[in-house]
């Protein structure tokens, strides 16, 4: 599914003294099938952006279009439950909202709240197990005796359990160790091979770099750019600007620039750094 924002602005708690423009006049589009990237510093309104894209906010101005649904100001929460089955949101720490006495019934509770039978919802949450690189003979105990990080998986699993068509991910992988940040990543990766959207909120510049092919930046509820990781990376004043960091790779590679290294353009992941470094560094390196 396609996703339009068209003039959105959103304002929190309108009419109170209280009142916060969360986003001001915000303008993109993600295709379908794309991984796009969110990034911004903290409080730039990352979350409120895409809490908008299943209409868990909705727009104080402007219209949002999600494939073939349309939601405006006036949109009414009755109607949005199809919606919030095709775009799935994993909020950061999703563990703490498991809640079932067992990893099955946790998993099998979306589809089920979306009108599927018990036993196609158990088999499903047994293939989302696998999905997320858990045995499935873990599926009867519960979530709560699991490490953090097996946790993080169920509570995923539970998201994928309801088949979206869209993936939101609000920094997934905070917390977790390498392997298993890694492990995730990979499965984001591979479901958005297989059609998956995948909007990822992170302020890892590594993983925008190596996973998403569309970036958008926000600053003060702004979106102040929508390109590819390639180019934003590339430019260090508009990073500079707003506070945001190159990924190391980059980084590494200007350093070598004025050790006299060339790059024809500056390299965003390691292997596009090895692959540039390799020929300039003489003999044979196999
Ligand atoms: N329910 C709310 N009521 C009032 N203001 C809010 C509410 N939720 C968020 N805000 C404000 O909106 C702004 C954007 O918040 P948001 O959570 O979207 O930022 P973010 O970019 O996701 O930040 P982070 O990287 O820290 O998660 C912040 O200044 C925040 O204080």
């Amino acid at each position: 599914m396609a996703i339009t924002f068209e003039h959105v602005t959103h304002i929190y708690q309108p009419d109170g003294p209280l009142a916060y423009q969360g986003l001001t006049d915000v303008n993109f589009t993600i295709d379908e099938g794309s991984f796009t990237a969110i990034i911004g510093q903290t409080g730039s309104g990352k979350s409120t952006l895409v809490q908008h894209m299943n209409a868990l906010l909705k727009p104080t101005k402007g219209i949002i279009k999600i494939g073939n649904r349309t939601i405006t100001p006036e949109t009414k929460n009755k109607h949005l439950k199809p919606l919030r089955q095709k775009v799935g949101m994993v909020f950061q720490f999703p563990e703490q909202q498991l809640f079932a006495e067992t990893i099955l019934d946790d998993i099998s509770f979306g589809p089920q709240n979306f009108g599927m039978d018990e036993t196609t919802a158990h088999k499903i949450a047994l293939q989302m197990l696998e999905l997320v690189h858990l045995p499935t003979s873990i599926a009867e105990k519960s979530p709560f005796d699991l490490s953090g990080g097996q946790m993080r998986r169920v509570a995923i699993a539970g998201v994928l359990a309801s088949q979206p068509e869209v993936l939101i991910l609000d920094e997934p992988t905070a917390g977790l160790d390498p392997r298993g940040h890694k492990e995730l990543m990979d499965l984001f990766a591979q479901l958005n091979q297989e059609g998956t959207t995948i909007i990822l909120i992170s302020h890892q510049m590594e993983d925008v770099a190596q996973y998403a092919q569309q970036v958008l930046v926000m600053d003060q509820a702004r979106l102040v750019r929508d390109d590819t990781p390639q180019v934003i990376f590339n430019d260090a004043e508009f990073l500079n600007k707003h506070n945001l960091l190159q990924p190391e790779s980059t980084q590494f590679a200007r350093e070598l620039e004025r050790k006299g290294f060339k790059f024809s353009s500056l390299p965003i992941t390691e292997e596009q750094l090895v692959k540039q470094l390799l020929p300039q560094l003489g003999g044979s390196h196999g």
